[in-house]
């Protein structure tokens, strides 16, 4: 349908939404392949929720448009939502008492699930279904919001900030379910602002600060791209400058006989040099996502626009 390629599950295409003047998203282009996993990734106030309303159809663009299951929004709305499960940022269950009683209302408004899907989330989630949602705490409602999203297995999740209140064993149980979810052959589109949840079941990342997209990238070229602390330990004390001007390392601190450095890319330009010593010691941080996103988010202009967003 609308000439979309039933790989692409979500296409949208200089997406615009301006609340007044103010941007809420701007410019948006951005393809989600059918059967992965995107991590939408930004601090508050990126546009990441004005993205998924626009998607939704909860509120229509300025300017651009959106595809969504070869649907569009504006014009599909009814048939795209129940192929949706859908997790909204900020919970507003109605009047129901019971958990139980507000899933079946979902699970009946969805045609029919097969409850044991419902019962076997919960028991994931160790959510206890015959509470009432009224006294419930943040987390458990945020529970009952993710069983109503999963439990009719949709082609696509959206979730928005899927993890907020959850502790992290609950976090964890989550991130299971989104990996079993791309098994299954489901798409999942889920914002958060926390780079180390998203990088563990995310086939690709898109980042947006300010109401624009910075970067799309594959998980693993991030981590590829990722800046590294090193710390060597010499015999006697070194000066900094003869490591300074080597390729990729920046941030060298010397003391005495121990060399701190930060070093992006490969390794051995460092290790060349550090050899003409004597090395008692070397310490590698585990490259680290998160301080390569921030890295990146902070060191590049706004509007930058990556390649890898098509
Ligand atoms: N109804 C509205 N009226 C005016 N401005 C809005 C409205 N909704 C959002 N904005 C503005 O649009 C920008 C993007 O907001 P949005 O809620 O989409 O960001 P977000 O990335 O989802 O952040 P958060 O994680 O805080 O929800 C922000 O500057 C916000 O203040």
């Amino acid at each position: 349908m609308w000439g979309m390629s039933s790989d692409i599950a979500i296409h949208a295409e200089d997406l615009t939404k301006f609340y007044g003047d103010r941007r809420g998203v701007e410019g948006l282009t951005l393809d989600v392949h059918a059967g992965q996993v995107l991590g939408f990734l930004g601090p508050n106030g990126a546009g990441k929720t004005t993205t998924i309303r626009l998607l939704l159809d909860f509120l229509r663009p300025t300017r651009g448009h959106a595809t969504v299951l070869g649907l569009d929004p504006r014009r599909d709305k009814a048939l795209l939502h129940r192929q949706i499960g859908y997790l909204p940022g900020e919970l507003a269950f109605p009047g129901r008492d019971k958990a139980e009683d507000l899933l079946r209302f979902f699970a009946a408004a969805r045609g029919g699930v097969a409850w044991n899907q419902v019962t076997t989330l919960a028991d994931r989630l160790e959510l206890d279904l015959s509470r009432s949602i009224r006294t419930m705490s943040k987390g458990n409602k945020q529970k009952v919001g993710l069983v109503q999203a999963f439990m009719h297995q949709p082609a696509l999740l959206i979730l928005d900030e899927p993890t907020s209140g959850l502790d992290p064993l609950m976090q964890q149980e989550f991130l299971a379910m989104v990996a079993d979810a791309r098994t299954d052959g489901q798409t999942v589109f889920m914002s958060s602002h926390v780079l180390a949840e998203v990088q563990q079941v995310a086939d690709r990342v898109a980042i947006v600060r300010d109401g624009r997209l910075a970067a799309v990238e594959r998980v693993e070229s991030l981590g590829r791209r990722a800046t590294r602390t090193v710390e060597i330990h010499f015999d006697d004390p070194v000066t900094g400058e003869e490591f300074a001007s080597l390729p990729g390392v920046s941030d060298v601190v010397v003391s005495g006989p121990i060399l701190r450095c930060t070093v992006d890319g490969r390794l051995s330009p460092l290790i060349k040099a550090a050899a003409r010593h004597e090395v008692i010691d070397l310490l590698s941080a585990e490259p680290d996502l998160e301080e390569t996103f921030l890295s990146y988010y902070y060191h590049q202009p706004t509007d930058v626009q990556a390649e890898g967003a098509r």
